[in-house]
């Protein structure tokens, strides 16, 4: 197991919004979790990857204890993380976008990354993972211009430019037409199947959930209610309990 969380909290008041947590996550899998608004998704998150302190709990990363790291002593570790809105900077070309990302993980100065070589470099790795995630054929693109599916693909070509064996992604598909959602869905099988990666997902859309995940970890009120392969949790009374009220149409 790539990833174990086991027993994490977090009050905010008297509201307790992740309410001991525990699940673990596959090597190499694509890991959901889901759940009604408020559930403590986002929380869980934020505890996963250092963005806020837990009041109890731990979660390991590969075996090492990484409560409480910093996001950026994580993302040396290899976790890494995207956002609900994209972290691209719109008025730069698409393949500048991935070497920013490049040269902030090497710790490449300005005065160094403007020789020659190594700028042949960056752009080199740009170029491959630009080639990777679809987008080589708009490397000289302004990002803005990208159409939404497009910007998410850049999105996770910056994640992978810091070479990590496991991104979080919070809601990926949020506010996409359907055939972006396809484009980054299919781009989120990829990182598994062809780089071998761990994908966890925050995400609303419970039908592309279901045939995305290998598994699916079901939050409500802070707890986890369920954690199980797709099969299961669509058969599972307490998730449909949960989602009476709410969109699970899977
Ligand atoms: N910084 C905060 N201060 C106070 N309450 C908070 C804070 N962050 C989250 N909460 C509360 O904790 C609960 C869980 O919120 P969280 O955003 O983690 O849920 P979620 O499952 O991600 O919801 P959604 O699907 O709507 O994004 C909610 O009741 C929310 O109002």
């Amino acid at each position: 197991m790539i990833l174990k969380v086991e027993g994490l909290s977090k009050s905010f008041g008297g509201l307790k919004a992740v309410n001991d947590a525990r699940f673990a996550v596959a090597e190499a899998s694509i890991h959901s979790i889901i759940g009604p608004n408020g559930a403590g998704k986002t929380t869980l998150f934020n505890l996963i990857t250092g963005a806020i302190p837990p009041d109890s709990g731990t979660a390991t990363f590969d075996n090492v204890d990484i409560t409480r790291w910093t996001p950026d002593r994580l993302a040396r570790a290899g976790l890494a993380r995207t956002f609900q809105r994209t972290s691209i900077f719109k008025e730069l070309p698409v393949d500048e976008n991935v070497a920013l990302a490049i040269r902030a993980r090497e710790g490449i100065s300005r005065a160094v990354w403007q020789s020659r070589g190594d700028a042949q470099m960056v752009a080199a790795e740009a170029r491959d993972i630009l080639a990777r995630v679809g987008l080589d054929s708009r490397a000289n693109a302004k990002a803005g211009d990208l159409a939404h599916g497009f910007q998410r693909a850049l999105d996770i070509a910056i994640g992978l430019a810091l070479k990590p064996r496991l991104i979080l992604m919070d809601e990926p598909l949020a506010g996409m037409s359907r055939g972006d959602r396809e484009t980054v869905a299919s781009l989120i099988t990829m990182l598994r199947d062809t780089l071998g990666l761990t994908v966890v997902v925050v995400e609303h859309d419970v039908g592309m959930v279901m045939r995305l995940s290998d598994r699916i970890t079901v939050m409500q009120h802070g707890a986890v209610i369920a954690d199980a392969p797709p099969d299961e949790i669509r058969d599972n009374a307490a998730v449909r309990s949960a989602y009476l009220h709410g969109s699970f149409a899977a």
